[in-house]
């Protein structure tokens, strides 16, 4: 039971992210059509390890291409209270589906005001009030309560009050959920988030797990497994990873809110969802002037081109995301003979012998600064580890920004040689991009391979050129400080002829 709660708990919490902070709700240009991928999924097998198969999609849902059901979509949201709008949905170049402005919108304009009777959350009554008891009954925290509550409606079609809402969904979202485990190891070898999604599949699959066990077991006549099974949970998993938002002045609440999620991400703006409480819906507020014609974006949060990939399925065009960070590892050395009370601290302070900091393209942050320092220090300074431990941790709020001139070089050198490896790997992968496709069989498989592959050297690029960027900041500090050593040395010595 604890062990269930866990899975369920680990599922909604953003797993450690030391310093950058992340808030809320998000392709490049791409020159193949989503329309010819095939459907291929991710399950578990009898080792709880992930494998791929394919498999039918689920019943529900549309082609994202499909415009059909986005206007049964709009007439149904005008009959049931949103208000007249200055968008509507329309085909774009950016994200297949968006939001278009159909007059001219000022910037500092508030839009949407979709209502909270239009509006998903754990509170949203059940078309079947039983299955909805039952779950709340047994505390299922606000994620797999949603993602059952989807499923539940979905399955009802015509009987549920969302079914012009799920109709519109995508049957496929876009997500790194959709990809096997083959694929992930194909084309993310050299990036972190490979290890970030094959982690969220888990916990997808685990959550699942845990409410088969738990519930639905127990209740088949309110959860036949014909409609409640591991590729409805990806599928309405996939959903809320690409659609929830978090409502900061409803006190963070999560929702689903139809068309607002019909509003595809740009780094550009700034602007988010959240509930007004003078007009009594949700709104987003321009931060930009938009013309009949042009698609109005918003902002899904300050993510990096990796994790806009795990979530939404897309990558940004290389260097339009000023969020944009790469994963990068450090490991203390097990020869090292402090390894064991190095480890120690480190685990005091939730950390592990191998960890990894987001850099950014403006900088390295000063708890890899601290964990290099840790990772190179003698046993001579051993009095100071716990402060290097302490400060590589992003939960105190004590000094971080330490200085250890005896070992600045050492700890600098460090991190260029996990930088170094880093880039090496993404130079290979990148290299082999060319000729991973040629043992492909059908020109359906052709398709998806070229798709996904034409993702991941997108996001390997972005990925390598923060990388790059770090490696210059390194290298350059480096020659400066030993020429200063140099200098240092010259003038020492000169000293010396002097006092001889
Ligand atoms: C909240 S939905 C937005 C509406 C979506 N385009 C639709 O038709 O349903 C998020 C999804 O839109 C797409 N999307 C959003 N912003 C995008 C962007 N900047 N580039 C490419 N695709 C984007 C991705 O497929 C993402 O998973």
């Amino acid at each position: 039971m604890a062990e269930a709660s866990r899975i369920i708990y680990t599922t909604l919490v953003p797993c450690f992210r030391p310093t950058i902070q992340r808030t809320h709700l998000g392709h490049p240009h791409l020159s193949m059509p989503r329309k010819h991928q095939i459907h291929c999924s991710v399950s578990a097998n009898a080792s709880g390890t992930t494998q791929a198969s394919v498999v039918d999609t689920i019943p529900w849902g549309c082609e994202i291409e499909s415009l059909e059901n986005a206007s049964a979509l709009q007439k149904w949201l005008s009959e049931s209270g949103l208000p007249p709008q200055k968008m509507g949905i329309e085909r774009v170049d950016v994200g297949e589906r968006g939001l278009v402005a159909l007059k001219n919108i000022r910037k500092g304009e508030k839009l949407l005001f979709v209502p909270p009777s239009l509006v998903i959350t754990s509170d949203s009554e059940w078309s079947s009030p039983e299955a909805g008891e039952v779950l709340k009954r047994n505390s299922v925290p606000d994620w797999p309560l949603l993602a059952t509550y989807l499923i539940s409606e979905a399955s009802l079609m015509e009987s549920s009050r969302w079914n012009n809402y799920i109709s519109a969904l995508p049957r496929q979202p876009y997500s790194l959920l959709y990809w096997s485990q083959a694929e992930l190891d194909r084309y993310l070898e050299a990036s972190q988030i490979r290890e970030r999604a094959i982690e969220r599949i888990n916990n997808v699959i685990g959550t699942y797990d845990d409410l088969r066990l738990r519930i639905f077991s127990k209740y088949p006549d309110l959860f036949p497994e014909e409609v409640f099974n591991i590729e409805s949970f990806k599928w309405s998993f996939g959903i809320l990873f690409s659609r929830l938002v978090r409502l900061p002045s409803m006190d963070g609440k999560v929702a689903l809110v139809p068309w607002a999620d019909m509003l595809n991400h740009s780094c550009d703006v700034e602007t988010f969802l959240d509930y007004d409480k003078t007009s009594k819906g949700i709104v987003f507020m321009t931060d930009r002037s938009y013309q009949p014609g042009e698609q109005v974006f918003i902002s899904y949060g300050k993510k990096s081109n990796g994790e806009l990939l795990l979530s939404y399925g897309f990558v940004p065009k290389e260097g339009n995301n000023p969020s944009d960070s790469v994963e990068l590892s450090l490991s203390l050395k097990k020869s090292d003979g402090s390894y064991k009370e190095k480890l120690e601290l480190l685990k005091k302070y939730g950390l592990s012998a191998s960890q990894c900091f987001p850099v950014q393209i403006t900088g390295l942050p000063l708890e890899l600064m601290a964990y290099a320092y840790l990772a190179v220090s003698p046993s001579s300074m051993g009095e100071k580890f716990e402060e290097m431990a302490a400060a590589a941790s992003n939960k105190i709020t004590s000094k971080k920004d330490l200085r250890y001139p005896e070992i600045e070089e050492q700890a600098l050198q460090f991190i260029l040689d996990s930088c170094e490896s880093s880039i090496s790997k993404y130079n290979k992968f990148i290299q082999a991009s060319g000729s991973l496709d040629l043992d492909v069989t059908s020109p359906k498989q052709l398709n998806r391979r070229l798709f996904l592959k034409q993702l991941a050297v997108d996001l390997c690029t972005s990925e390598r050129r923060i990388l790059f960027r770090a490696q210059y900041i390194l290298r350059r500090k480096l020659r400066d400080m030993r020429a200063g050593e140099l200098r240092a040395l010259k003038i020492f010595n000169g000293f010396r002829n002097l006092f001889q």
